[in-house]
């Protein structure tokens, strides 16, 4: 029966070596395989992800916050940071209806970018292979846009741990300020932001730049976010547009 549910787990789209590309930043954890592949198949997430097609179970971590905030309607252009494998822009696509399936609803668009290639998800425009940090990667999303302001911005992205963790906080908190920064750059009025932080000092400044633009910000946990995570997520919702930045 294990080697069964092992061989339905490798099937997904979660590959065991994407899992590998990826070490969590979990709170003193052994990142074994073997460690990840018991602690997949005790997690319900992971089952209700296939049953569901989403590629991995972070689908829920963002389905969760839409049900919560609204930040997706159809019609919304969305930009998805760090979106390998695929699951957040999964359920991007399917809340602004970007492949237009709910009839009379405007259609979004959702475009996708990681620094790694990833197959490609229906509705949405991949940009794989690119560093979001990147000026060119940047300049590649805004011709991509064209003039389409963007309604929603959503960063999954953590950086390569170090293992220091200062400096893994340091670094997941400059990858925030730099969607932030584009985000200013390219939202609409009242667009929302989700960016993913590690619990530190640094959080609360950057909750207070946020609120410089936006109308409310909120730290969030979601269920599907595992416990011994230090991850949670700033949402924050309808964007001020920088006139009374400036003016002040
Ligand atoms: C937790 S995963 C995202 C999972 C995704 N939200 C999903 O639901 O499928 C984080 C991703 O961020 C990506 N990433 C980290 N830094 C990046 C950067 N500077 N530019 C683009 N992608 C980056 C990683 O390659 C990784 O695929």
């Amino acid at each position: 029966m294990r080697n069964f549910l092992i061989k339905r787990l490798l099937q997904t789209h979660t590959s065991l070596q994407y899992a590998k590309q990826q070490p969590h930043n979990l709170k003193g954890k052994s990142k074994s395989s073997q460690d990840w592949l018991t602690r997949q198949l005790a997690d319900p997430y992971v089952e209700k992800a296939r049953m569901l097609n989403f590629r991995c179970r972070s689908a829920f971590k963002l389905l969760e916050i839409d049900d919560k905030y609204k930040i997706l309607k159809p019609g919304d252009a969305v930009l998805d940071c760090g979106a390998a494998p695929g699951s957040w822009s999964q359920v991007a696509v399917e809340r602004t209806n970007a492949t237009g399936n709910i009839e009379k609803a405007p259609v979004g668009a959702v475009f996708s970018i990681d620094r790694l290639h990833f197959h490609a998800v229906p509705g949405a425009t991949i940009f794989g292979g690119m560093d979001f940090t990147k000026p060119a990667s940047q300049q590649r999303l805004r011709e991509a846009l064209g003039d389409r302001p963007v309604n929603c911005v959503l960063s999954d992205m953590a950086p390569n741990a170090t293992g220091i963790r200062m400096l893994d906080q340091e670094n997941i908190i400059n990858l925030c300020y730099v969607v932030l920064r584009f985000a200013i750059s390219m939202s609409a009025p009242h667009a929302n932001l989700v960016v993913k932080v590690w619990d530190n000092g640094d959080v609360p400044k950057l909750e207070r730049d946020i609120l410089r633009f936006y109308e409310k910000v909120k730290r969030v946990k979601p269920r599907a976010s595992r416990s011994d995570s230090a991850e949670h997520f700033l949402v924050a919702r309808s964007f001020k547009g920088t006139q009374k930045e400036s003016s002040t």
